[in-house]
């Protein structure tokens, strides 16, 4: 099993990823600069987070030219995994590869803080190892994370169980201050149809050490490496 990690100009969680990665789920990985377009040795991107081409324009709207895209186009559509954390997820909703738009914060502030986030849907290669309703503990770091989509879009996520990850109170309750950013329902994370693309704001690589306030996140790193490592054996 391999794990590649993109980096864009103005990528700054890539060690992060990498580390999370290489460190506490095991596996080997590699740095990917966005002008490679060989993806075959990977079975899973990581899209980091960051600021990729300095967030001008809008933040993912430059990235998505970037020669490796095309390539991670067909590696999603061939089923592979892609895991797009906060600039990624803008870099994926960009791309087209998710639906939807992530707008400035409602407030217009840079928010830097733990948020909870309640898990939607742990039927996913990326939350099966977590608990439907479960709460974790994340860090958000964006300013530009309000995710929007149209009422027909929304409609769809929620038939079709594609809302991954929704702000909320350390109870799991969605109140008026549970939504950091404005975002429309609450939504913090979402996939694809295919269930092989993840998109979410909040950053699950900050939070695999208890030294740094959380080791939330690993279960969703662990979660995908056990499903590649099962497709592997079948
Ligand atoms: N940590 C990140 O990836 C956040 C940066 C992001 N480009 C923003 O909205 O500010």
């Amino acid at each position: 099993m391999k794990f590649g990690v993109i980096v864009f100009p103005g990528s700054n969680c890539d060690h992060d990823a990498y580390h999370v990665v290489s460190k506490h789920v095991g596996q080997p990985v590699d740095f990917i600069w966005h002008r490679e377009t060989d993806l075959s040795a990977y079975d899973a991107i990581i899209i980091p987070g960051g600021f990729s081409y300095g967030d001008y324009l809008r933040a993912g709207a430059l990235a998505r030219f970037s020669p490796v895209m095309q390539s991670v186009r067909k590696f999603a559509a061939h089923g592979r995994f892609v895991l797009g954390i906060c600039n990624g997820f803008q870099i994926l909703c960009e791309a087209g590869l998710l639906p939807g738009a992530l707008m400035r914060n409602r407030d217009l502030h840079f928010i830097c803080r733990h948020v909870h986030v309640r898990v939607e849907n742990s039927d996913t290669p990326f939350t099966h190892m977590l608990k439907q309703g479960a709460v974790l503990r994340l860090p958000i770091a964006h300013a530009e994370g309000n995710y929007f989509c149209d009422d027909a879009t929304l409609d769809e996520l929620e038939r079709e169980g594609r809302i991954i990850f929704r702000y909320c109170d350390e109870r799991g309750r969605l109140t008026d201050t549970s939504n950091p950013n404005g975002s429309r329902a609450s939504i913090a994370g979402i996939c694809n149809r295919g269930r092989n693309v993840l998109g979410m704001m909040p950053h699950p690589e900050r939070a695999c050490e208890d030294l740094l306030g959380s080791s939330d996140g690993s279960a969703i790193f662990n979660s995908l490496a056990t499903t590649i490592a099962k497709m592997a054996e079948s």
